[in-house]
């Protein structure tokens, strides 16, 4: 069931860094690839270039020896999330994720799909809040509970389904991984290394702070994508996470 992309041997980083590869043009972005190390962080292709560029893409990253993050957040009746899934297997992405507003058959439905690939399955989990929404958006959905309340409520569900763990905010790392054990992993974005520009993200955290509070995957965008020399950020921080990658 695998392809030729899942059979490249996967680059094993120890690093925790996924960088968030968000461009518009393909050119620019394997440019920025060419100039980083596979042992150096993982990549994760969204929506805009994988509908932009397609699957090719991520097979040009893996066959620079990078693990890949597809994040297409896929939200569907059962069946068509199972499949797509599966397709994200096939493709032999690191690392895959759906809703977990989907519901727990769909997400049951996306495990399933995974199991015919045995130890060469992708990490699948979940989405609970996004980082962008608040307590009105959330009222505006007929949801009384506060963004946290709710992300806790969507992960323990996520757990319930055998996924293996969730996409949250570092502000809810320490809670999660007391209510749901340290091997529920935890993927957050909103981390900015000290002194880089905070844009538009919110509630930011230092990788050292994300790594303390139990975070295993960290997402980085432009701190690294729009940094002069990417390979150094890289390294640097790394370092500050106590990693010699
Ligand atoms: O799912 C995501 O990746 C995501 C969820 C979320 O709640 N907040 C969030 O910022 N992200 C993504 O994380 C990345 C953060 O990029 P930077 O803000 O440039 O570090 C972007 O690709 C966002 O789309």
């Amino acid at each position: 069931m695998t392809s030729t992309a899942s059979s490249i041997s996967r680059a094993l980083t120890s690093s925790p860094v996924v960088v968030a590869l968000d461009y518009d043009n393909r050119d620019k972005a394997l440019a920025f690839v060419d100039r980083i190390d596979p042992r150096d962080c993982r990549l994760k292709v969204g929506k805009e270039m994988f509908t932009l560029f397609g699957p090719q893409l991520v097979r040009d990253l893996q066959q620079r020896g990078f693990d890949v993050f597809l994040d297409l957040k896929f939200h569907d009746i059962p069946n068509t999330a199972a499949h797509a899934v599966k397709a994200a297997a096939d493709l032999g992405v690191w690392m895959v994720n759906v809703h977990a507003s989907g519901g727990a058959r769909m997400m049951t439905a996306a495990k399933e799909a995974l199991v015919p690939f045995g130890n060469d399955a992708p990490l699948l989990i979940a989405v609970t809040v996004l980082t962008s929404m608040e307590a009105s958006d959330l009222q505006g959905l007929g949801i009384n509970a506060s963004p946290a309340d709710y992300a806790e409520r969507l992960a323990g569900l996520t757990q319930q389904c055998g996924l293996d763990g969730v996409v949250c905010s570092a502000q809810e790392a320490v809670r999660f991984k007391a209510a749901f054990g340290q091997q529920f992993r935890l993927v957050t974005p909103g981390i900015r290394p000290q002194g880089s520009e905070v844009g538009d993200q919110r509630r930011i955290m230092t990788p050292e702070q994300a790594l303390a509070a139990g975070v295993d995957y960290m997402v980085i965008g432009r701190p690294v994508t729009q940094s002069a020399d990417p390979a150094q950020t890289l390294r640097d921080i790394n370092a500050s996470l106590g990693l010699e990658v």
